[in-house]
């Protein structure tokens, strides 16, 4: 196989990646915002952006690439990150387990199918629920605001705010996570107070971001926890190796095998349009596109990123 070298690929996608998403964005009308949660049926049905980093802190930005969209699920991967960074990995995987269900994102299906009842993965909805319980912090407060700042560091951007009116439509319209959340203490699996957990829950859901803040933190993970650009490393390498092997086999939802076969690269989709994804050890890609395919992820932006892994050699398999 030959592959192209760096700053081939480079001059190629300043010359080429405008021409790429106006391709992609045919798509969006196929697709269909997200409305469960009533704030988010708000986004631009027809933008799609990406903004490509490489470690040297040089990116390329095409489309809608400075549009605010909250994190939503994308979220998870870095919530487990601090997680396992708090009790460490024999404590977190007491409680998630590490495998894909092949269900919805907010399906329950399979918790009281098999036993002993946990979350099957940390990147479904009861496993990121369950998760938001193991952050540290003496109140909820505490948590959030250590979530927030982990997510400022990885991001290098002091500004990354919760969006409140974001964070007030879902917990106003999440019985279906409450009821999870119920099930889940119930089962002995979570701990502490449904309420608290579940403020946690949405609130890192709901930081506003644009395609350069996932860019950044995308980069972080291309580069085994190390940030490339100042040299720090914040998370530790283990840690990140089981982040972005769950991003490949869960990251896409139920669309994670499809995904992997057709694109092949470490990925995490919200239900916002964004998408989180990396080439390892070169860049860190963050994308946005409102408009969702039936499985939840950003029907234009799964075409997009197809477009980049094929034209581009990216796939890891
Ligand atoms: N798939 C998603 O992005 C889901 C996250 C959303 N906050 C929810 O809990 O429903």
């Amino acid at each position: 196989m030959n592959t192209p070298q760096a700053s081939e690929v480079w001059i190629r996608l300043q010359k080429e990646l405008p021409q790429w998403v106006e391709e992609s964005r045919a798509q969006c009308g196929e697709g269909k915002v997200a409305s469960y949660i009533p704030e988010l049926a708000k986004a631009p049905h027809r933008a799609l952006g990406i903004q490509i980093m490489n470690g040297s802190g040089a990116s390329i930005a095409a489309g809608d690439a400075a549009i605010p969209f909250t994190m939503q699920s994308i979220s998870k991967v870095f919530t487990l990150l601090l997680a396992l960074m708090d009790n460490g990995e024999a404590a977190v995987f007491d409680k998630v387990g590490m495998e894909p269900t092949g269900d919805n994102f907010n399906s329950m299906l399979k918790l009281e199918l098999v036993q002993p009842g946990i979350p099957f993965n940390p990147l479904i909805n009861a496993g990121a629920i369950v998760i938001s319980s193991l952050i540290a912090g003496a109140r909820m407060e505490e948590k959030s605001d250590r979530v927030l700042q982990f997510f400022r560091k990885l991001a290098a951007n002091d500004f990354l705010e919760v969006n409140e009116a974001v964070y007030q439509s879902e917990a106003a319209s999440a019985d279906l996570n409450r009821s999870m959340a119920y099930f889940l203490k119930d089962n002995g699996v979570l701990k502490g107070k449904v309420d608290e957990v579940l403020d946690v829950y949405f609130r890192h859901c709901s930081i506003n971001v644009t395609c350069a803040d996932l860019a950044r933190m995308a980069l972080v993970l291309a580069f085994d926890g190390t940030d490339p650009i100042t040299g720090e490393r914040h998370i530790p390498r283990r840690y990140v190796q089981i982040a972005k092997t769950f991003m490949v086999t869960c990251g896409m939802y139920n669309a994670s095998g499809e995904f992997a076969i057709e694109v092949g690269m470490p990925a995490k989709s919200g239900v916002a349009g964004g998408i989180l994804t990396l080439v390892p050890g070169r860049y860190g890609i963050g994308v946005v596109g409102p408009a969702l395919n039936p499985k939840g992820n950003s029907i234009a932006g799964v075409d997009l990123l197809e477009t980049l892994s094929q034209r581009l050699d990216w796939s890891l398999f």
